[in-house]
């Protein structure tokens, strides 16, 4: 395990009857970040979740923990980590603040650090005044906050947060984030698994991008969408075609094709640098410009440049 390292994972491969769910995956996760497993359904980010987690039976590969091995060592490794799971585990009859203290109890954390971390962590996601809510009545996004702050009860080293914001409402998802990302600079590392591109970009400080039960390619979301090496700008000119004459010796550019938007320019190199030479080339050639648009490569750019097709977003 490399020195900052604190998930480090092998050649890890998961079968189910038969299905191939994991085929062979490496990674690694340092101390301190937050890192994404980005992917469609099926892809096998809940199989590697759960394997990580102990909630699964490590089958081929070997994968390590806080320093443990999750074969030889789930207990130790269990005792370094929070869940965070997909779907709604809490029990429906137990109000918000049973949920908690049955947990804290479960982890036997003594009496007083129970109730103080209790109440610190129904402040952070703004439960404090639902504390005698039975579960139930909670809405999606509040009970998905519990989730967090319970698996925060026992100060992780890690937390692994499954489609943290599935299904949820785009403001409540934001706030979900900010929980996270004040959670991770208090110190805990957070490895997430999501569908939801702009999830991953906004959060992560790297993404590996899974698909079919392997790893297509990691990075940073910065470096990822850089390395497309896609900008495109769209042109909207008085006249296409002598506009694409006068383009003609500018080396940065790969293609020129009409769409829409105007004339679509993809372009090589950084497109903010090369736009100005655009602009000026088509001037000069005495053709006038009603629109200049650059576009920088998104993350489902990425996506769709390393898997070949889109991810459909299926969630809310
Ligand atoms: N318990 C199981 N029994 C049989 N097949 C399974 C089981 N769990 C998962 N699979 C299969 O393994 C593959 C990977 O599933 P997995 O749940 O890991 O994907 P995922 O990326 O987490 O997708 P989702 O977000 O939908 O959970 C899928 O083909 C799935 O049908």
């Amino acid at each position: 395990m490399g020195e900052g390292d604190i998930i480090e994972v092998h050649d890890l491969e998961h079968t189910f009857d038969g299905v191939e769910a994991v085929r062979g995956i490496s990674f690694t996760v340092r101390r301190g970040e937050i890192f994404s497993f980005l992917g469609p359904n099926g892809a096998g980010k809940s199989t590697t979740i759960n394997i990580l987690t102990t909630l699964l039976p490590l089958q081929k590969g070997t994968v390590r923990v806080a320093g443990y091995d999750v074969a030889r060592e789930a207990p130790e490794v269990r005792k370094a980590i929070g869940i965070v799971f997909q779907e709604d585990v809490l029990d429906r009859d137990l109000t918000v603040w049973e949920t908690m203290e049955f947990h804290g109890r479960l982890y036997a954390i003594p009496r007083e650090e129970r109730r103080r971390g209790i109440e610190d962590l129904l402040r952070i996601v703004e439960l404090d005044a639902k504390r005698d809510e039975r579960t139930k009545n909670l809405s999606g996004g509040m009970k998905r906050r519990l989730q967090i702050a319970r698996g925060l009860m026992t100060r992780p080293e890690v937390l692994f947060l499954d489609e943290p914001t599935q299904g949820l409402d785009p403001q409540t998802r934001m706030r979900i984030w900010e929980y996270i990302r004040e959670v991770n600079r208090a110190g805990t590392t957070i490895f997430l698994t999501t569908h939801y591109m702009e999830e991953a970009d906004m959060l992560s400080d790297r993404i590996s991008i899974i698909d079919y039960g392997k790893i297509v390619v990691s990075g940073t979301p910065e470096t990822l969408k850089n390395a497309l090496g896609e900008d495109v700008v769209y042109l909207e000119t008085a006249d296409d075609r002598r506009a694409r004459e006068s383009l003609r010796d500018i080396r940065e550019i790969r293609s020129i094709s009409e769409s829409p938007r105007g004339l679509s320019i993809t372009i090589s190199a950084d497109g903010s640098h090369c736009l100005p030479r655009i602009v000026d080339k088509v001037r000069g050639a005495g053709v006038g410009i009603s629109s200049v648009n650059l576009k920088k490569p998104t993350m489902d750019d990425v996506f769709v440049h390393y898997t070949g097709r889109e991810l459909r977003d299926t969630g809310a």
